[in-house]
């Protein structure tokens, strides 16, 4: 049996503007910062082995600060960013081979980012749906194979996340490591779900609230057996 925590990004400074944001890396303000900090407090007595999270820093930001911020969250690991760069100048990897003990890997991935918001990208929500219609909007934002205008729908997130999710996380949960991922509202929505089994009719009502930590237990299958809220 093992965790999986969940967790939005705080509030980055544009959704304190309430802008559609998508892959515009808008960090984190100090509402977000302490949303962190917050869900670090609410995660003292869990434990987690491995983090992955996305390429945009306000998730980044969000997985370092409920890392740090909790004393025992990584059981006296210090976590270490595994950059994926095919770089052979970058930082000197070959330099060193790591400590699988002493380290809490933190890998960061494309596939976990927002969806792509494509034009509606930096315009307010409010004034979208004035001229778009509510519905309309709302359809951008919560169905499952509708996309906002040059950007991706649910379904093509669900694409690149839910695969990455299988081949890359789904192993530590069955090896039985705890594992954290501090990712986006959409890339989330895909893990959610896959692993919920949801519907595209029921996909269409799950809001997930930034820095609000949501933990499944999985067995050893993969398969969900509990799921709490830290409100
Ligand atoms: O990219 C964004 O604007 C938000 O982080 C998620 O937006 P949504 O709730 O409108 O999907």
């Amino acid at each position: 049996m093992a965790k999986l925590i969940l967790v939005r990004h705080g509030q980055s400074l544009w959704n304190a503007e309430n802008k559609f944001t998508g892959w515009v890396d808008v960090p984190l303000g100090a509402q977000g910062r302490a949303e962190a900090t917050i869900a670090a407090d609410k995660l003292e007595t869990y434990r987690v082995r491995v983090c992955f999270t996305s390429l945009l820093f306000r998730a980044i930001e969000t997985a370092i600060i409920i890392l740090t911020e909790g004393d025992d969250l990584c059981d006296g690991r210090i976590p270490i960013i595994k950059h994926d760069v095919d770089d052979e100048d970058w930082h000197g990897w070959d330099k060193y081979k790591g400590d699988p003990e002493q380290e809490l890997p933190v890998y960061l991935s494309s596939r976990l980012d927002e969806r792509y918001y494509g034009e509606l990208q930096g315009l307010n929500k409010a004034e979208t749906a004035v001229e778009f219609g509510t519905e309309q909007v709302q359809l951008w934002r919560r169905s499952y194979a509708v996309a906002p205008p040059g950007g991706e729908s649910l379904e093509a997130t669900v694409k690149r996340t839910v695969p990455f999710f299988r081949d890359r996380i789904l192993k530590h949960l069955m090896d039985g490591d705890n594992v954290l991922i501090a990712a986006h509202g959409n890339s989330l929505r895909a893990i959610i779900m896959h692993l919920e089994k949801l519907t595209e009719a029921a996909i269409v009502n799950v809001e997930i609230g930034t820095g609000i930590p949501i933990i499944y237990d999985l067995n050893a299958n993969g398969q969900v057996t509990d799921k709490v809220i830290l409100h």
